[in-house]
């Protein structure tokens, strides 16, 4: 593979493209301590990129500074060609960023639609004044959600449990319907936290169907943080490793899976 090349053809048939985020020179503290120590990086269009490494190593600090949630004290963060300046939540999700959350963050007395639902707030534009005097707009604006809400709950196949309070799943319906939630926003990269964690081996391979369901289908880039090591190496196409906030590799998942510091820091030690 050419890091160089505009867009590339991987084994399986899909096309990456050009750099959808560039990460350049991160470095993020809280107080005293370093959580991310000068780290470069970019995402390509159309790519699974992961990010492993031991407990502790940044990761999550990592997933946040994608996100906008976290603003690096050093660095800056290219998003579709143009330097992303600091954020509020709701202006990242308008960028076309989504993510799911390391411990499932769902409403858990609503049931899975109206979860859903919420994954598409930033696209419901008619407010109350502007519902009242103006029916029409509002009602139109109310179909082409639903409308998307239905081709995701579809397309994760979870139209059995629509009506379901949360609170009532099983673990791995729960990521399913979070899963769902961040599709709901159409978005154009998506984050996910550790999303095999607490899973059974089938519950794994259902979630890892899906994630490459979802990007194959709708072209959604995805970072994702995950421990399991087979899943990522399965799912991945360039994955990141981190240790101590530090950045030890950055590759295919053979080139990760023979860097000898890599092996050294993670691979090679029993982990979680
Ligand atoms: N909000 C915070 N305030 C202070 N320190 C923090 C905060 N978040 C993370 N840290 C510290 O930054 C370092 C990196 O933490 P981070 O959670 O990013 O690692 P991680 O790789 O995601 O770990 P894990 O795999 O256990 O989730 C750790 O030393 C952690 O204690």
């Amino acid at each position: 593979m050419n890091a160089m090349a505009d867009s590339y053809v991987t084994e399986d048939g899909r096309t990456i493209g050009g750099v959808l985020m560039d990460l350049r020179e991160i470095t993020l503290r809280f107080g005293g301590v370093e959580a991310i120590k000068n780290i470069s990086f970019d995402i390509r269009e159309g790519e699974i990129r992961a990010i492993i490494g031991p407990n502790g190593a940044g990761k999550s600090s990592m997933l946040n500074v994608i996100s906008g949630f976290y603003k690096p004290q050093e660095g800056e963060v290219y998003f579709r060609g143009a330097l992303r300046p600091a954020m509020k939540p709701y202006q990242v999700a308008r960028q076309g960023i989504a993510r799911t959350f390391q411990n499932i963050a769902l409403f858990e007395g609503m049931t899975v639609l109206d979860n859903i639902m919420t994954g598409r707030l930033n696209y419901m534009k008619a407010g109350i004044i502007k519902q009242a005097i103006w029916k029409g707009a509002a009602e139109r604006e109310e179909i082409e959600n639903r409308a998307h809400v239905e081709r995701v709950i579809d397309f994760l196949d979870i139209q059995a449990i629509r009506k379901t309070p949360v609170g009532r799943l099983p673990y791995g319906l729960k990521k399913r319907v979070e899963l769902a939630r961040a599709l709901a926003a159409d978005p154009k990269l998506l984050l996910l936290d550790e999303p095999m964690a607490g899973m059974n081996v089938e519950e794994k391979e259902d979630m890892s169907r899906f994630i490459l369901d979802v990007n194959d289908e709708f072209g959604t880039t995805i970072a994702l943080i995950e421990h399991d090591m087979g899943v990522v190496m399965d799912l991945s196409d360039r994955v990141v490793v981190m240790d101590y906030g530090r950045k030890i590799g950055d590759g295919t998942p053979d080139e990760v899976r023979g860097n000898q510091e890599v092996i050294d820091a993670y691979l090679g030690v029993a982990h979680d």
